[in-house]
């Protein structure tokens, strides 16, 4: 069955101060209903622009923006059921009284048929978002992820039919972060809400988006699936940007045991398998903690890769390793 659409974008382009390598360019773009679209692109490529305009915070220069196959009104001459339906998460909690309690933020976000189970709905919010003991502290006092939290429970308590995200879990600390992903999803999958996603966190966009959309340069240079994309980037772009990667020329590729007929060769970190033994060729140069893992840099012949390293010291700066490629993706010289 085809995917219901909620919002579409024909040919939209907003250049600022009519500089063509700023803003979105000819975006025709199709949001699926009850579904995460995560958006990914290097800084300065466009993101924010084209949530502005899915928002209708921005008005096109050209192209359309629909919402249920309506043209969507700007946000000054919008109409509230519009306003409400479409819900912005920025970190700069510019829709927030930052001398209002985390109640009354909250609760600014109810609509009015759910004023009568203000108190229910309330508690109920605080309670999903884990804000309850804060209930009575003033915003402007909060951390940054505390901020986030009451943000996002302030734009989810009247379910909007779309939540648009920029960054939104960026403020917040790696023990909640998981489980607001985790919450995000759940309201998408059980109350159909549609969500759009601006992250730099490939591994969150990985994991939460059911398609995800390449920008560069305000285009869309490729979009699919989170793990088409992933496995079967068509560019090098996609594959620098979604994973931890080692990008080598024809002739450095030769030292990793690669014929490369196209020129470029992408590898990804996880794909290569260090081991001592057999040629021991390659030396260790940096061992980076990540925290569960590492990240080592080896060396041969001048050429560098990144690999991923589950056996937490196991290896030491100066050991000779042996390495073997599991996976790569080559790219042809003017792939983008
Ligand atoms: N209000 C504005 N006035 C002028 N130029 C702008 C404005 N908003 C964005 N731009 C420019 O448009 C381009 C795209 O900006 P945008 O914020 O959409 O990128 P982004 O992909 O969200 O970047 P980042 O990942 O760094 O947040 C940039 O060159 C930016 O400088």
């Amino acid at each position: 069955m085809k995917d219901e659409l909620i919002l579409e974008t024909i040919a939209i382009t907003k250049n600022f101060f009519g500089n063509k390598s700023s803003g979105v360019n000819n975006i025709t773009l199709f949001i699926p209903r009850g579904k995460i679209t995560g958006i990914v692109g290097e800084s300065g490529s466009g993101k924010t622009t084209l949530l502005n305009l899915l928002a209708g915070k921005m008005v096109p220069d050209s192209g359309d923006v629909f919402f249920h196959q309506e043209l969507l009104p700007d946000r000054e001459n919008a109409r509230q059921e519009v306003h409400r339906s479409i819900k912005f998460l920025t970190q700069d909690h510019y829709e927030m009284d930052l001398n209002a309690t985390v109640w009354e933020n909250v609760k600014a976000g109810l609509s009015e048929s759910d004023l009568h189970y203000e108190t229910k709905k309330i508690t109920e919010a605080l309670n999903t978002w884990s804000i309850q003991h804060l209930h009575d502290q003033v915003f402007n006092k909060l951390s940054g992820g505390e901020k986030q939290r009451v943000t996002i429970a302030k734009a989810l308590i009247s379910l909007p039919e779309v939540l648009l995200l920029d960054e939104p879990f960026n403020q917040v600390d790696a023990r909640y972060r998981e489980g607001l992903q985790q919450d995000i999803r759940n309201i998408v999958t059980k109350q159909g809400v549609t969500a759009i996603l601006v992250s730099h966190d490939p591994a969150e966009l990985l994991s939460m988006a059911d398609q995800l959309i390449v920008i560069k340069e305000g285009e869309i240079v490729e979009s699919g699936s989170a793990e088409e994309l992933y496995s079967e980037p068509k560019l090098l772009y996609t594959a620098l940007i979604l994973a931890s990667s080692t990008q080598l020329t024809a002739a450095q590729a030769k030292v990793c045991g690669i014929t490369s007929r196209r020129g470029n060769v992408v590898i990804y970190a996880e794909d290569i398998k260090v081991s001592k033994g057999l040629t021991n060729s390659w030396v260790v140069n940096k061992v980076l903690f990540k925290g569960i893992y590492e990240e080592l840099i080896v060396e041969c012949q001048k050429v560098q890769i990144r690999v991923l390293n589950m056996a937490k010291g196991k290896y030491k700066v100066s050991d000779k390793v042996s390495i073997s490629v599991r996976r790569y993706h080559e790219f042809g010289k003017f792939t983008r």
